[in-house]
């Protein structure tokens, strides 16, 4: 008798879940969907919540990392289904919270179960055989959205509605492809050593402000009385208006400096007042390749495990996550 494989598929919503609501009021979350026959597998099915990806909330990240901790020793893979609107940034969660070696794969679906073009069972489909596949341990949860495979920490929405709505620079590390039967799943590189973080709690406030042409620090302030740390979608390799660096400078809570740029790293170049250089030398921590929602959850991360903001600023620059 040839062994069977066990695949956990853990539904938590999105539209890979939803339908019209009967009162016609646009589409919800409904029911979780089937994973197509996969002759072989023992599929397990576990629905912790069914939200649209926007209720998301970094405690439901914990419990969905505690879920898999729980479920993982038992199964060869994972499967996430989850909306995409969020779903980069329960990626990166996963990625920072877990250590389980059987592989992790988030998955969701552009369309609609009752749309022609639902593109729900073929992404599930991949991300079952890329998660039950032996070449995808050791790499962290990864995302598979249209035969592409992503890292969880560079992967990005990058379309609102084409069925193909994931990216993020620097591209795909693997591609799943079907013939007839046959998988065909390839990746262009090696798993790396990861680091894992085991935060009680992710309670922490991280506010993301978003910088712009003329930006005198509007919003600033109230960031600065209320949050625990602060994000900034900076400008190109991580520059601001002049007027933000004294407010940096006083600022004893982390301020991590992101880029609103869709590609690249933040890297103190600049020397004019609120170029990146002089924003670091206030006290600004670069958040290397990460988006600003991504430099969040890392922060939120760093602060539930009480993270100073020297250990802060060294993981990030170190990139240890
Ligand atoms: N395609 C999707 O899943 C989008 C939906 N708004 C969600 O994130 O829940």
């Amino acid at each position: 008798m040839p062994v069977m494989q066990r695949l956990a598929v853990i539904h938590t919503g999105g539209t890979i879940a939803s339908r019209p609501s009967p009162d016609g009021r646009g589409l919800t979350p409904q029911q979780a969907p089937s994973v197509p026959g996969l002759p072989g597998v023992e599929v397990r099915d576990f629905q912790p919540f069914t939200l649209p990806s926007p209720q998301v909330t970094p405690a439901h990240m914990l419990q969905l990392g505690d879920l898999i901790a729980r479920v993982a020793p038992e199964h060869d893979g994972v499967v996430v289904t989850h909306g995409t609107d969020t779903l980069e940034e329960t990626a990166f969660a996963l990625h920072l919270l877990l250590d389980t070696p059987a592989p992790v794969v988030l998955t969701g679906s552009m369309r609609h179960a009752e749309e022609v073009s639902w593109d729900g069972p073929g992404n599930l489909l991949d991300a079952a055989g890329v998660a039950l596949h032996a070449r995808s341990a050791g790499r962290g949860p990864l995302v598979v959205f249209g035969g592409d495979i992503f890292d969880a920490r560079t992967v990005t929405k990058v379309h609102t509605t084409a069925v193909d709505a994931f990216g993020g620079y620097p591209g795909p590390i693997g591609r799943i492809d079907r013939e007839g039967d046959t998988a065909h799943l390839k990746y262009f590189a090696g798993p790396e050593p990861r680091v894992s973080y085991h935060p009680p709690h992710l309670n922490a406030r991280v506010d993301i402000l978003y910088a712009y042409a003329g930006w005198r620090g509007e919003g600033y302030a109230a960031a600065r009385a209320g949050a625990d740390g602060i994000v900034i979608a900076a400008l190109g390799t991580g520059n601001l208006p002049a007027e933000l660096l004294p407010l940096i400078a006083a600022t004893r809570q982390p301020v991590v400096i992101a880029t609103r740029t869709h590609a690249g790293p933040v890297l103190p170049v600049y020397g004019y007042a609120g170029g990146g250089a002089t924003l670091v030398d206030a006290g600004a921590i670069p958040a290397s390749f990460l988006n600003a929602h991504k430099a969040r959850i890392l922060l939120l991360t760093l602060l539930g495990c009480g993270l100073d903001r020297g250990e802060i600023r060294r993981v990030f620059t170190q990139m240890e996550f």
